[in-house]
């Protein structure tokens, strides 16, 4: 391939064949830096990410795409040598104010990882969990039509309905991130982060994780990390270019993968490293 050609990887040209729409701003990241001691990982990343778009991180091993990704629910907290400094807000509120409820915000901000973690406890009790420590259901009748609605929302509801008692961790991989993805819906989250959520799953069951942002996008602010620049090129809008802790480039999906502003991004999505 030449420089000057298309990489061969179809992008989603929706936002190019519709006229723009207003976007939400729903979270926005201003100069932000995450040390790990003295190791400098993020530098002087600014950000929006919106409701209406998901929103792909793609870039080298190392470049710091899932560093970046725990400053938005504050789960870098849980490192004791991370340090953020600069600004993160969640519709306009600073998520590192001392007056911040960390445990609201994860709630509001919900994970979904690498490997599927589900609790060694029933599939009811995965999804119930967390809508009982935060007392959204009074009843139990409220807390199995919560249950439901997130495994409807996930999409496994049908494959799981009939044994809602067997444990979680029985379940297949795929049908494993799919019950961590209705954990995180069913405390009825504004943004869901996705750290490389298909990289432990077959090409099945990545497809089904694939259609389901697909289906997702628009109720929730949706963020994904992702190694796999096909996978960013068919589930996001909007695509976000980091490189040796710097965000290089960050605009419509589209435009990234078929006419990228930087030489690093054109490098990058042609293959020439990473
Ligand atoms: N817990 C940690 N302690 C110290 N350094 C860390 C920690 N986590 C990440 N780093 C360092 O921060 C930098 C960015 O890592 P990060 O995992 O965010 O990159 P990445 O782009 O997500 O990589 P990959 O695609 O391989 O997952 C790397 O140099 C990494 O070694």
């Amino acid at each position: 391939m030449t420089d000057t050609q298309a990489p061969a990887v179809r992008t989603d040209n929706t936002e190019r064949a519709t006229p723009k729409r207003e976007t939400h701003i729903k979270m926005a990241a201003r100069d932000v830096n995450v040390f790990y001691g003295t190791s400098h990982a993020i530098r002087d990343v600014s950000i929006d990410v919106d409701m209406e778009n998901v929103t792909a991180f793609i870039g080298p091993s190392g470049c710091g795409k899932s560093t970046f990704l725990r400053t938005l629910n504050r789960m870098n907290d849980t490192i004791p040598i991370a340090r953020v400094t600069g600004d993160i807000t969640l519709d306009g509120e600073d998520i590192y104010s001392p007056d911040m409820d960390v445990v609201q915000l994860r709630a509001r901000v919900g994970m979904v990882f690498q490997k599927p973690n589900p609790f060694p406890k029933s599939i009811y009790e995965n999804v119930a969990y967390g809508p009982r420590i935060h007392g959204l259901a009074p009843a139990k009748r409220d807390l199995d039509g919560i249950v439901e609605s997130a495994l409807k929302r996930a999409g496994l509801w049908e494959e799981v309905k009939d044994r809602l008692d067997d444990s979680g961790t029985a379940l297949s991989g795929g049908q494993q991130q799919r019950l961590c993805i209705a954990r995180a819906i069913a405390v009825d989250p504004e943004v869901i982060l996705m750290d490389e959520p298909c990289s432990a799953l077959d090409p099945i069951a990545t497809a089904k994780i694939e259609e389901l942002i697909h289906a997702l996008r628009g109720k929730y602010a949706i963020v994904i990390v992702t190694h796999n620049m096909q996978q960013a090129a068919r589930v996001s809008q909007k695509t976000a270019f980091f490189h040796l802790g710097h965000l290089v480039e960050y605009g419509e999906t589209s435009e990234i993968f078929t006419n990228p502003r930087e030489e690093r991004t054109k490098d990058y999505i042609t293959g020439r490293y990473g």
